[in-house]
C-alpha cells in the first residue's frame, strides 16, 4: 500500500492547476448510457474513481477511449449492452449506484449492486428507489442487488412528482438522469443545488434534454423518448480547490488556484476570510482563478462552522478545514450535520499533538498546539487530505498510511503540492 511521506514547515507558493470534478465527472460518465451516440467528456480528473466508473462501464459493454492531455475521455453505449453492475466494481465506489437510474430509462431493466456502507456512515439508497418507484419501476432487493424493471408492457418511465426526504446528491443525479427518457413531466423537489448536479444537468440539456430549475431546489424534466451524443466539459473541482485553499491557508502560502471557482466556494471562502486569510478571484469575471494569501497560523484564528447541503458549508470539506482550525489561534465547534460518522480524522490528528474532542456530531477543537509528525492512517478520502494539510505544517516527518483514499479522489495531489514547494513524496510499497 502506497504512503506519502511529508517533512512539514515550508510555505506553499506558487500557482498549481485545479482538475475537473470527481463528483462531476462520476455523474457525467454515468449519463453517457442514456444514449447510443458518442458522448465526448473534457477535462475528466486522473483519479481511481473514474479508472472504476470507466472498468464498470466498459464491464456492461460501454466502449471507452481516452484522448489528448486535457483529460479527454468519450463513452459509446450501444444498444445492446448489459444493463448489470457486479459487486466487485460498485463495492469500492459508491457513486457506481449512479449507473440505476440511466440503465433503467434507456434499457427497461437494471441490476445494481447495492454500494457498500462506507466509513463516513450508512449512506443508504432508499430515496434513490423510491423516487424510481414513483416513476413506475418495479424494485426490490435480492442477493444484495437492487433489481429493476419495468411493469410488463410499458416502454418508459413515467413522469412523477417526487419529493425526497432529505436532500441527496446521488439521488438527485440518479432521479433526473431516468426523468430526461422518461414519459411526460418530473418535478424534483427538495433537489440538490451543488454544481455538480447543475453540471450534470448542463451536459444532459447538451444531448436534448429538457431541463429547468437545476441549481435550485425544484427541476422540472421534460422527458423525451432519445437523446444524443454531446461535448462537455467537467466543471473544475470546488472540494479540491478547497483542499488547496486550506494547505496554501495553513502554511501561510501565497498561491493561485487555476481554473478554481469563487461562486462554487462561497461558504468556505467566507470562513478562510474570518479566519483572517485573504482570498480573491482574479482576471475577469474571475476566469484567472483564485489567489489566497495567509499571514500563517500564529495570526490565524480559529472558525467555527456547521456543514450544510449546498450552498452551505460542505461536508467534503470539514476534516481539511479542521486541520487548518488546527494552525490558528482559538477555541472553535465542528458540527457535521450530514453523515453520522465523518470524524474519523480526529483520532489520526490528535497523534500529531491536535487537541479535539469529539460529542456525538460536534467537534470542539483548541488551535495552535504545536504538531510533531507521527504515522497517521488515512480511514476515508477527505480525512487523508486533513492529514497531508496537517503533516504540511507539523514540524519533523509525518507518514501518511493508506493513501488509497486520497488516490479516489485527487488527481496527483502529491505532485500539485510538490508544485508549490511542499516537501512531499509517495512511498511506493
Ligand atoms: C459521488 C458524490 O457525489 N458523492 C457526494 C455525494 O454523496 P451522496 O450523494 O452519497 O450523499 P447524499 O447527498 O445522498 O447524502 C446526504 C445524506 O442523506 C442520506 N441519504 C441519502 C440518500 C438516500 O437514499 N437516503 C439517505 O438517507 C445520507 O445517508 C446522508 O446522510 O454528496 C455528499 C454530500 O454532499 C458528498 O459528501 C459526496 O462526496
Ligand atoms: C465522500 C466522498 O465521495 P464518495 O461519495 O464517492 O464516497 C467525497 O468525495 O468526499
Amino acid at each position: 500500500m502506497d504512503k506519502l511521506l511529508i517533512r512539514g514547515g515550508r510555505p506553499l507558493v506558487g500557482r498549481v492547476a485545479i482538475s475537473g470534478a470527481k463528483n462531476a465527472a462520476l455523474p457525467q460518465m454515468c449519463a453517457a448510457l442514456l444514449t447510443r451516440e458518442p458522448v465526448h467528456l473534457v477535462n475528466v480528473p486522473r483519479l481511481h474513481d473514474v479508472r472504476t466508473m470507466r472498468r464498470l462501464l466498459e464491464h456492461m459493454g460501454v466502449a471507452t477511449e481516452t484522448h489528448g492531455e486535457r483529460g479527454g475521455m468519450s463513452f459509446t453505449a450501444p444498444d445492446g449492452l448489459t444493463p448489470e453492475a457486479p459487486y466487485e466494481l460498485v463495492k469500492t465506489m459508491r457513486a457506481s449506484v449512479l449507473a440505476l437510474g440511466p440503465l433503467l430509462a434507456r434499457f427497461g431493466r437494471a441490476r445494481v449492486s447495492l454500494p457498500g456502507g462506507c466509513a463516513i456512515g450508512a449512506r443508504p439508497v432508499d430515496q434513490h428507489i423510491r423516487g424510481l418507484q414513483a416513476m413506475g419501476a418495479q424494485i426490490h432487493v435480492e442477493h444484495g442487488y437492487i433489481v429493476a424493471s419495468l411493469p410488463p408492457g410499458r416502454q418508459r418511465l413515467q413522469g412523477a412528482h417526487i419529493t425526497t426526504d432529505m436532500v441527496t446528491v446521488t439521488g438527485t443525479e440518479n432521479l433526473l438522469m431516468a426523468a430526461c427518457l422518461a414519459e411526460g413531466e418530473t418535478v424534483l423537489e427538495n433537489a440538490a443545488q451543488e454544481p455538480e448536479v447543475a453540471d450534470l444537468a448542463e451536459m444532459l440539456i447538451r444531448m436534448g434534454a429538457r431541463i429547468q430549475g437545476h441549481g435550485s431546489s425544484t427541476i422540472r424534466v421534460q422527458g423525451v423518448a432519445q437523446l444524443h451524443g454531446c461535448t462537455h466539459q467537467v466543471v473544475a473541482d470546488r472540494i479540491e480547490a478547497g483542499t488547496f485553499l486550506c494547505a496554501v491557508a495553513a502554511t501561510g502560502g501565497n498561491a493561485l488556484l487555476e481554473h478554481a471557482r469563487a461562486d462554487h466556494l462561497q461558504a468556505v471562502i467566507d470562513k478562510l476570510r474570518d479566519a483572517g486569510v485573504q482570498v480573491g478571484a482574479e482576471g475577469e469575471g474571475g476566469a484567472g482563478g483564485l489567489r489566497v494569501i495567509s499571514p500563517g497560523g500564529a495570526q490565524l484564528k480559529a472558525q467555527s462552522f456547521r456543514t450544510m447541503e449546498y450552498p452551505g458549508f460542505p461536508t467534503d470539506m470539514q476534516a481539511q478545514f479542521m486541520a487548518l482550525n488546527l494552525v490558528a489561534q482559538g477555541a472553535a465547534t465542528v458540527t457535521e450535520t450530514i453523515f453520522e460518522n465523518r470524524f474519523m480524522h480526529v483520532n489520526e490528528l490528535m497523534r500529531l499533538g491536535a487537541e479535539i474532542m469529539v460529542d456525538g456530531r460536534v467537534a470542539t477543537l483548541v488551535g495552535g498546539a504545536p504538531l510533531s509528525g507521527a504515522t497517521v492512517m488515512a480511514t476515508d478520502l477527505r480525512a487523508s487530505a486533513s492529514l497531508v494539510i496537517a503533516g504540511l505544517v507539523a514540524s519533523g516527518e509525518t507518514l501518511v498510511d493508506r493513501i488509497y483514499h486520497l488516490d479516489r479522489g485527487y488527481d496527483t495531489m502529491e505532485a500539485k503540492l510538490r508544485g508549490l514547494g511542499a516537501d512531499i513524496e509517495r512511498i511506493s510499497a
